[in-house]
């Protein structure tokens, strides 16, 4: 059993997420809090995870160790300066989870001595499978390090970065990446009812597809380009596929795609230190 008092403010998809995976390893409902300002929010997920809820950001300050900041970027000034009191007063270790959201923002809302992790995770930490990149500012210690590492690795992988702005680079790979495959998926499900299969074969076979092409790439020692080339039969069907993609400029896309994602990032963070 995990002992940390842990508190979100803000209870939507990704504190949803972040709280199942945190349950499903070990962590007790009964240490866990979530504020939102949706009531309905909060039932869903007293309901559905059995977690303590208050519609009052500053009763969740008061009972935790670590404050995680799960409300959209847009809305996260505010909520940041109106909870800095009550974090330096409490001297509480803050995980921001905002895209787009750097650590001098973060600093001058919440008080420039306060512990601060910025960190980008993903999905995926709804079924233990997350991958989380995290950033610590300079009053944070080992100990609070360890915690907020703890908190995202008991719902799959944590890593630190030391340079800040590698997380625009992650935000667009991992934070956003879900959502790529979801894409891939569709499409695929897509040109699959267009060849004739039913929707629930279509679905099952580009899920399983997905798992399996993730579970070799993980557990092979070979590389993407490596494993292509193994289903990759010269002549055959798949070199058609690929030939069509890349005549298509997919690989061009992807990288543009990313580069858009990252300095999406890059402008909110600019935009919020801004303002
Ligand atoms: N959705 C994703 O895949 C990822 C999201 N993030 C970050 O996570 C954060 C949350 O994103 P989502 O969960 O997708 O958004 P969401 O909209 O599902 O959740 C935000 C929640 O905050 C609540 N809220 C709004 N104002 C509040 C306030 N004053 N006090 C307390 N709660 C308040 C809303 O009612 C809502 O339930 C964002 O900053 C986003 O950048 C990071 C990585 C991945
Ligand atoms: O789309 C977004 O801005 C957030 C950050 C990463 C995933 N979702």
């Amino acid at each position: 059993m995990k002992t940390n008092k842990i508190g979100f403010i803000g209870g939507g998809n990704m504190a949803s997420s972040l709280i199942s995976g945190l349950i499903a390893s070990g962590h007790v409902p009964e240490q866990i809090w979530v504020s939102d300002i949706s009531p309905d929010t909060l039932t869903a997920l007293k309901t559905q995870l059995n977690v303590n809820t208050s519609v009052n950001n500053d009763d969740i300050i008061n009972a935790v160790d670590v404050v995680v900041l799960a409300v959209k970027p847009q809305t996260l000034s505010a909520v940041a300066q109106s909870i800095a009191a009550q974090v330096q007063q409490k001297k509480s270790l803050v995980v921001s989870i905002a895209a787009g959201i750097n650590q001098n923002s973060l600093s001058r809302w919440l008080g420039a001595d306060t512990a601060i992790v910025r960190c980008m995770p993903n999905t995926p930490a709804l079924v233990l499978t997350g991958a989380t990149a995290l950033h610590a500012n300079d009053k944070v210690t080992g100990e609070q390090r360890d915690l907020a590492e703890n908190i995202l690795r008991s719902v799959g992988i944590a890593l630190w970065v030391e340079d800040e702005a590698e997380l625009d680079a992650v935000t667009a790979v991992s934070g956003s990446g879900p959502a790529y495959y979801f894409l891939l998926m569709e499409a695929m499900e897509k040109a699959a009812l267009e060849l004739g299969l039913s929707q629930e074969t279509a679905r099952l076979l580009v899920q399983q597809t997905a798992l399996g092409a993730a579970k070799i790439a993980l557990e092979s020692a070979e590389s993407p380009e490596q494993l292509r080339k193994r289903v990759t039969s010269p002549g055959g069907t798949t070199q058609r596929a690929i030939e069509t993609f890349e005549q298509g400029g997919f690989t061009e896309l992807v990288s543009k795609a990313l580069h858009a994602a990252r300095d999406r990032s890059i402008e909110m963070s600019k935009q919020m230190e801004n303002s």
